[in-house]
């Protein structure tokens, strides 16, 4: 445990990298992948179940937390590590990209975001300030500035107007947040798919006194190509020493190719997400329990699995717990899910420390390839 937060540089293999992030709260092994729980919960999780496939941070949102129950409440309750009892570190967004993405009525101008509540029509204005001062009532370990987000396709013009606007809410944003102790903030790379506007906010950013560098504006719908490519572009302009965050990255073939780039932490709510629809991410590709196909099929998903669930359940019962959308199916499958992409990353960080990368990937790959296990 640390008083400060640090991020050490522990191997490399290639442009991969292998590290460490200490926070007051506990220490992040890196390339990390930080499961979502959104409304203080990662759904259809215990937070002992999620610690338990080797999370060592979860993440939180400024939107729906201030929506519900409110940022004021949960910090009278002692914060959000009291309140969902998870007393290792957490990272919350924003809320600028979920303002964009979920609330009605939105009107965005220099000052920040009025919107509507998605919940109750409340209406709420989030500003760099108030985004940092809702963080802080939170309490989490690693914050992110307010940004604007944009999807992809869009034109350069409306790329440029929305890199320079959170560029300026970068600026604003690390006023605010101040020098908060054992706290970390991190800005976030804008720019759309132009390469000269990814560059100009990368260093932009690398100039400012952020804790670690998000790239943002991906996986936004564009192909992986497109994400790959600018990410080639990106982390060059990126500080070796600080940590890079991916964002609402991605499927476990998308987190191998940016380990590959030099990105260290991900985030996504593909495993939690695709585990309540009766999808199972497993070391053989992707299987869907939906499929009659898995009626009569008395064998595991995957008898050497890290997870217990993923050895002690056979296809058969697991595709009649979705067939009966019963809770313990949407249960089995998000934690079969959220430990598989633990035991991944676990993977990723012992080869880049081997230097085997590239075997590790070509393994990974031809366990995926064998299509729906
Ligand atoms: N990949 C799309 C994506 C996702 C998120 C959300 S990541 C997240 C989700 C839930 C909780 C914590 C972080 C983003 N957040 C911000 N602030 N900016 C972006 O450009 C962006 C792009």
């Amino acid at each position: 445990m640390t008083e400060q937060f640090s991020f050490r540089l522990l191997a490399k293999d290639g442009a991969a990298r292998r590290g460490l992030v200490s926070t007051p709260r506990g220490d992040i092994r890196t390339p990390a992948f930080m499961p979502v729980g959104t409304a203080a919960t990662v759904k259809a999780m215990f937070p002992q179940d999620v610690r338990a496939t080797g999370a060592d941070i979860v993440l939180g949102n400024v939107y729906h937390l201030m929506l519900r129950p409110g940022a004021e409440r949960i910090a009278a309750l002692g914060g959000l590590h009291k309140f969902m009892n998870w007393p290792h570190p957490i990272l919350t967004d924003s809320g600028g990209f979920q303002v964009m993405s979920l609330s009605k009525l939105r009107k965005l101008n220099e000052e920040g975001v009025a919107f509507q509540s998605h919940i109750d029509g409340s209406r709420h204005m989030l500003t760099p300030e108030r985004s940092m001062e809702i963080q802080r009532l939170l309490d989490s370990d690693i914050h992110m500035q307010f940004d604007e987000c944009v999807r992809l396709p869009c034109t350069d013009a409306e790329a440029e107007r929305a890199m320079r606007l959170s560029l300026r809410w970068a600026e604003r944003s690390r006023k605010a947040f101040g020098d908060a102790r054992g706290k970390a903030l991190f800005g976030i790379v804008q720019g759309g798919a132009s390469p000269p506007l990814r560059i100009e906010s990368a260093k932009a950013l690398a100039a400012m006194d952020f804790h670690g560098l998000a790239i943002g504006g991906l996986a936004v719908g564009e192909p992986q190509d497109v994400m790959l490519a600018m990410l080639d572009i990106v982390i060059p302009h990126l500080p070796e020493e600080k940590p890079r965050y991916l964002m609402g990255v991605g499927t476990p073939d998308d987190i191998v190719q940016s380990v590959l780039r030099g990105v260290d932490m991900f985030d996504c709510v593909m495993p939690t997400r695709a585990g309540r629809h009766g999808l199972a991410y497993t070391r053989f590709g992707r299987v869907n329990l939906r499929n009659a196909r898995h009626a009569d099929d008395a064998a595991p998903l995957d008898e050497g699995a890290a997870c217990a669930s993923a050895r002690d359940y056979s296809r058969a019962y697991l595709h009649h717990l979705v067939k009966a959308q019963e809770i313990l199916g949407m249960m089995l499958l998000t934690e079969i899910n959220v430990a598989y992409y633990q035991e991944l990353m676990a993977g990723l960080r012992e080869a880049i420390e081997q230097g085997r990368l590239a075997d590790f990937i070509v393994q990974t790959k031809e366990g995926w390839a064998r299509g729906e296990a």
